[in-house]
């Protein structure tokens, strides 16, 4: 289905969101769409799903002007979008996930169905079970729901926000592998990434916005990785990133001592790590294995069930204090805006939020606007506008935002969860610099990642975390893709 996007704009109060974007997409043709974080990517696709109304500018759909007013519509005219956050209900089966997905259609259309279900499941998600609980699933499967979800209601043009950011390498290549095969089968897909080997591997073309607007457009295939990287980033060059020296003292300043502690689905049992002053230890494995619970565990935010965490020999955290709001800490964990940002709340207190029980009972707004604004500045967070709700940032400044909060200040342990999800290349930079500037400081890291490529090239010793215990960890000599992927698949070393 050919897609016509005709001077598209749509503003939210002082930002031009999307300024008179004109973007057409192929009958068959897989379209990477990049830029820079809050550059309007997800407005743009937004718009055209009817989640938002544009204030001005047309959609044609094969040379037909339409009218698409909420998602309904959308689908109706058969386009689909899989989010960020997912829509699947954990508490159903996979089945039957799919077999209510039908917006208006009674339980016995539905169950009329089935059959076209199971055939695309089997299409488009063969490891996964029809009557396996979306609780059970890893990240990579319940997003295989979510497509299978879309394709059944006949989308022709499928949307993906972001979908390699929370998957695990082989789900990355499993999804790539997807994404060509709707494009074989006359589909057509829209494919939102910051990723360079997202693009290699299975875009037509790639098409570019910065500020709102749309500023380039080129072939895909063929095109070499220096020019893609220069279309993304635009005319500014990468620096490369600051490696930290390995640490000089084996005394650990962060000692995690035999934490224990569990959620409904997950146990963390017998974690042990030491991290010296200055070090940076990684952590992989596939999602879902018990990151964002090690990463609560050894900041406080949860209650352990046995163990310490010990800050150069002091307790910190254990089975009777927690103290997750320390100075001495600094914590980015996986979701923003499940813990660490009131998503109603102004810039400008998410910022002050660490202080927030030492803020005077009438703060001096002025003051905290002032210091807002110039972290913003630091920080790149756009817009910059210290009084607008954190909720209202795209995905990639409000990661920004509690990185500037967690990361201003000097610390002497932090903990990075995916620090790095959803930012663009220049702010992944950034990021990096600053984690890397606190390490030679003298702070100790603790850096879960997906990212094995980032992990060998910056990390000095990498942890594999396997169904919620310590599989291995090795040294930066020690480590490569082999041995991480065997300890990540089968809890041991080959
Ligand atoms: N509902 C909203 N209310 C106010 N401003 C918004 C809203 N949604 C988006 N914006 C603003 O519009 C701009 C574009 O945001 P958008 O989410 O489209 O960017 P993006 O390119 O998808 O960014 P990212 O890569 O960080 O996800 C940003 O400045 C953002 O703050």
């Amino acid at each position: 289905m050919k897609v016509e996007l005709i001077d598209i704009s749509k503003r939210f109060g002082p930002v031009q969101a999307n300024d008179a974007v004109s973007l057409e997409i192929g009958e068959g043709e897989v379209l990477a769409l990049l830029g820079e974080n809050g550059a309007g990517k997800s407005t743009l696709m937004k718009v055209l799903y009817g989640y938002y109304r544009a204030d001005s500018g047309q959609v044609l759909l094969g040379g037909r002007e339409v009218d698409i007013a909420s998602p309904r519509d959308a689908m109706a005219l058969g386009i689909g979008m899989v989010f960020q956050q997912f829509s699947v209900i954990p508490a159903l089966t996979v089945l039957d996930n799919l077999l209510l997905a039908y917006p208006d259609a009674p339980l016995w259309h539905g169950r009329g169905n089935t059959a076209k279900v199971l055939r695309l499941l089997a299409e488009f998600a063969p490891g996964v079970a029809p009557q396996r609980l979306v609780s059970e699933l890893s990240v990579g499967q319940r997003q295989q729901v979510e497509l299978v979800k879309v394709l059944n209601l006949d989308a022709r043009l499928i949307i993906l926000d972001e979908p390699t950011s929370v998957l695990a390498p082989e789900e990355v290549q499993r999804l790539h592998a997807v994404v060509r095969k709707l494009a074989d089968t006359g589909r057509s897909v829209v494919f939102i990434t910051h990723k360079l080997e997202d693009v290699r591997a299975c875009a037509h073309r790639v098409a570019v916005m910065r500020a709102g607007k749309l500023v380039a457009q080129a072939d895909a295939r063929g095109m070499d990785a220096a020019k893609l990287v220069t279309l993304m980033v635009g005319d500014a060059s990468l620096k490369p990133v600051a490696q930290t020296a390995p640490p000089a003292s084996a005394v650990a300043r962060i000692s995690l001592r035999n934490l224990r502690c569990s959620t409904e689905s997950l146990s963390l049992e017998g974690i042990d790590l030491d991290i010296a002053p200055g070090e940076v230890l990684g952590v992989a494995g596939v999602s879902g294995n018990g990151q964002d619970l090690l990463a609560d565990a050894a900041t406080g935010m949860v209650n352990l069930q046995e163990g310490d965490v010990l800050l150069d020999g002091e307790v910190l955290h254990s089975r009777d204090t927690r103290q997750p709001h320390d100075a001495r800490q600094g914590y980015i964990p996986e979701y923003p805006l499940k813990n660490a940002v009131a998503a109603e709340m102004r810039n400008s207190l998410n910022l002050a939020l660490r202080g927030l029980l030492r803020l005077p009972l009438f703060p001096r707004w002025a003051k905290l606007d002032a210091r807002a604004d110039a972290l913003m500045e630091r920080y790149d967070v756009r817009p910059r506008q210290s009084g607008l709700a954190s909720g209202r940032l795209s995905g990639g400044n409000l990661q920004k935002l509690v990185i500037a909060r967690e990361l201003s200040e000097p610390r002497q342990f932090i903990v990075a969860c995916y620090p790095t999800m959803g930012l663009d290349l220049h702010a992944t930079q950034a990021v990096y610099d600053e984690l890397f500037r606190q390490a030679a400081a003298g702070a100790a890291i603790l850096w879960i990642s997906e990212d094995l490529d980032d992990l060998l090239r910056y990390a000095h010793r990498i942890a594999v975390l396997y169904h919620g215990r310590i599989a291995g960890v090795l040294t930066a000599g020690e480590a490569d893709r082999v041995r991480l992927g065997h300890l990540m698949t089968h809890g041991e070393a080959a």
